[in-house]
């Protein structure tokens, strides 16, 4: 082993038993696509960035506890409804902290700044122009994403007519699907090409973020789509995203433990971890159940999506164990 390994591993080993900080942090949305920043006082760690407003746990409190806390702490606010949003450790050369992240709808009062910093309302779709700290950007993925996805059924299932799913989109973006992805492997390439094309004149990408899925070479063809990378396409993804290439958005699919471990080096923007429960679809596959999803998602540090058997009664659970929401055929139909 060279010096500089055994150096890095000394290093990762002395984090790794590195006490984490525990904080709480809220994404205040106003339900009308803002959400409330702060920015950290320039004597702070992370000072000058903005931030997700909140603080560390004081000693025996949970985690709704401290942000309950903080919020009126720092802001004079009253906390109402919340849920979690979602949970991650992140390694400063200085520190580790654990960022429990909730999503509040609901409070009293009006936000002041009540130890002198700066507070803006900034637009959603805005931002990834901030300056965070590193540990933020998953966050900011989690705001920014919805708690549905939707993946499209296959062609057969429109008897391969696309009129018919060009309308069945229509109306699931009517009904506010603003996630989809366009997975349809029953379909050659050239129709695959032409249903996109369709899709991007169609103005309903304005209001639903698509993913596509398929050969990577195939979708860097499109500019304003998000790539979802499956097992067979991970090497020729590899391959593109070495060469600087990268879309906004990119997801994969996960299944164990073990195929994180080979799917992260993606650097994804969220994950699809799947099957949670049987599905008839993939009856090979042996379900995970939310105890097992729970701890993969949490070795994840990115927004996760529940996939496989889920309905939309399993959001609840989704959430309690750690997910970002749901995705899936069904549910939607
Ligand atoms: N509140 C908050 N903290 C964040 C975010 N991102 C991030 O990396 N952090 C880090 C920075 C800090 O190291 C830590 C939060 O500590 P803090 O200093 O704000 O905690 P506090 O309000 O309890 O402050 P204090 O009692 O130590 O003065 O978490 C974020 O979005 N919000």
């Amino acid at each position: 082993m060279s010096f500089f390994s055994a150096h890095f591993l000394f290093e990762r080993h002395e984090m790794d038993k590195r006490k984490i900080i525990d904080v709480a942090a809220a994404a205040i949305v106003d339900g009308q696509g803002q959400v409330l920043l702060a920015q950290r006082l320039a004597h702070l760690h992370q000072g000058g960035k903005w931030e997700f407003p909140g603080g560390k746990f004081e000693p025996g409190e949970t985690a709704e506890q401290a942000l309950l806390r903080e919020l009126h702490e720092e802001l004079d606010i009253t906390v109402h409804d919340y849920q979690p949003l979602i949970r991650l450790v992140h390694q400063y050369p200085e520190k580790s902290v654990r960022l429990h992240v909730f999503t509040v709808t609901r409070f009293s009062g009006l936000p002041k700044g009540k130890e002198g910093q700066a507070l803006q309302w900034a637009d959603i779709s805005r931002l990834r122009s901030f300056q965070f700290p590193d540990a933020n950007y998953p966050i900011v993925s989690a705001v920014q994403l919805p708690d549905l996805m939707l993946i499209t059924p296959a062609l057969a299932s429109f008897n391969n007519d696309v009129d018919q799913l060009m309308l069945f989109l229509q109306q699931k973006v009517a009904n506010g699907v603003s996630l989809m992805q366009l997975r349809l492997p029953d379909c050659d390439d050239a129709t695959y090409l032409d249903i996109v094309k369709r899709l991007q004149a169609s103005g309903l990408l304005e209001r639903c973020r698509l993913m596509l899925n398929r050969n990577p070479k195939l979708m860097a063809r499109f500019a304003n789509v998000g790539w979802h990378i499956s097992g067979e396409h991970v090497e020729a993804a590899q391959a593109i995203l070495a060469k600087g290439t990268r879309p906004d958005w990119l997801s994969t699919s996960v299944h164990s433990r073990d195929e994180w471990h080979t799917r992260r080096m993606l650097e994804p923007d969220f994950v699809l971890l799947s099957p949670v429960k049987a599905t008839a679809s993939h009856p090979d596959r042996i379900a995970l159940g939310w105890e097992q999803f729970a701890e993969i998602a949490e070795e994840m540090n990115c927004p996760v999506f529940a996939l496989g058997g889920m309905n939309t009664a399993d959001l609840i659970y989704a959430k309690q164990n750690g997910a970002q929401g749901i995705a899936g055929i069904r549910c939607f139909q």
